[in-house]
């Protein structure tokens, strides 16, 4: 029997900030979000950050928890429960980090009878630090403790012309509300490190934004080329005019390079150069959480209107809204009928 299992990031237990710790322990020491070797990774992450971020996370945390938990869980919960009134076959749903974990979500697959299972990371764009971590687990959870049950998973979605059409009208609701000057379209960062170590040409990425544009087999794994091209689906859909949109990458951590430019820079630069109105949306996110609710609903937006700003506008994630719900449940019933 066919099942499928969505994954997403995860979220600690509690804003407290032992669950805090704990979770980005478990987070940080993954050796695809901070690839250095083990040893230098458990200085950097055991013997440095573990020290002073988790009271600041679990500070911003705090500002987003609601009655029934993390956003992010309940979001992805509330999600969940509208695809398995679409899908006829066993659906669960599991976080990379914390809880429910993905071996819970195949045993709990693999107790309905599922012996062929979709793994749905949800992430629009591939990254070694989302996609590929979350695939490598859960092969070699089912290669340990699930022998007899076969794994595929689903490829990032970031060009696919029915995932541009539902994030381009969610973009336009906002649009068309109120006129905006300018819209940022704000993707999650990584190291640039990450994006040669995916080249699977080993000698695409260049990372001066050129070889994003230039067409290469490295795609299929580059975050950064697969950020722009959702981009570019969005400004075609929605006819957006050169000058009114920009792309920018947040959240970033430590002291290395990451994808550029930063969001907070970006935001910044267009107050200073008369921006009043801004839009942004957050196209790496399918739920919201922490990174779209209180970095940039919050954080950005103080910012903004700190800096002569005069209307900060966030716009949602796809979250559970049942456009987007239908399109998912469309990719996955293409499988199950296959
Ligand atoms: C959307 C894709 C994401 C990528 C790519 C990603 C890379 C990445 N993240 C960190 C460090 C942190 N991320 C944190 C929160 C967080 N990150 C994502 C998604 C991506 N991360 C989400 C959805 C969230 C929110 C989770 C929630 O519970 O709401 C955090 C924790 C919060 C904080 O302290 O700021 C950290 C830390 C790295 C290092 C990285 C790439 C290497
Ligand atoms: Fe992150
Ligand atoms: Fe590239």
């Amino acid at each position: 029997m066919k099942g499928i299992l969505l994954v997403n990031l995860g979220s600690p237990d509690s804003t407290s900030v032992k669950d805090v710790k704990n979770y980005l322990d478990e987070f940080l020491m993954d050796e695809r979000v901070i690839d250095t070797p083990y040893l230098t990774r458990c200085l950097l992450v055991k013997g440095i950050i573990l020290n002073t971020r988790p009271k600041q996370s679990a500070e911003a945390y705090s500002k987003v928890w609601t009655e029934d938990g993390s956003p992010l869980i309940v979001i992805s919960e509330k999600f969940t429960a509208k695809i398995k009134k679409q899908v006829d076959a066993p659906v669960a749903l599991a976080m990379r980090y914390g809880k429910p974990s993905i071996e819970t979500g195949i045993t709990e697959l693999a107790n309905q009878g599922v012996t062929d299972i979709l793994l749905v990371p949800m992430y629009p764009q591939f990254a070694m630090a989302t996609t590929e971590t979350i695939v490598v687990l859960a092969e070699k959870i089912i290669r340990d403790k699930f022998p007899n049950i076969n794994l595929s998973s689903l490829p990032a979605f970031y060009h696919k012309q029915d995932y541009i059409d539902v994030l381009s009208k969610s973009i336009q609701e906002t649009l068309e509300k109120e006129e905006y000057d300018h819209l940022l379209f704000s993707y999650h960062g990584v190291p640039e490190r990450h994006i040669k170590n995916s080249d699977v040409t080993g000698n695409h990425c260049k990372l001066n934004g050129e070889c994003c544009n230039t067409k290469s087999d490295a795609h299929e794994f580059c975050y950064r080329h697969q950020c722009y091209a959702t981009t570019q689906g969005v400004v075609e859909k929605l006819n957006l005019k050169p000058g009114f949109y920009s792309t920018s990458f947040q959240s970033r951590l430590g002291k290395d390079p990451w994808l550029q430019p930063y969001t907070d820079v970006t935001i910044n630069d267009r107050a200073q150069n008369g921006i009043k109105k801004l839009a942004v949306v957050t196209p790496a996110f399918v739920a919201d959480c922490l990174e779209t609710i209180e970095e940039i609903g919050m954080e950005a937006k103080h910012e903004f209107e700190e800096n002569t700003g005069e209307k900060f506008t966030t716009i949602p994630c796809l979250n559970d809204r049942d456009d987007w719900v239908e399109i998912v449940s469309n990719w996955l019933n293409e499988w199950l009928n296959k």
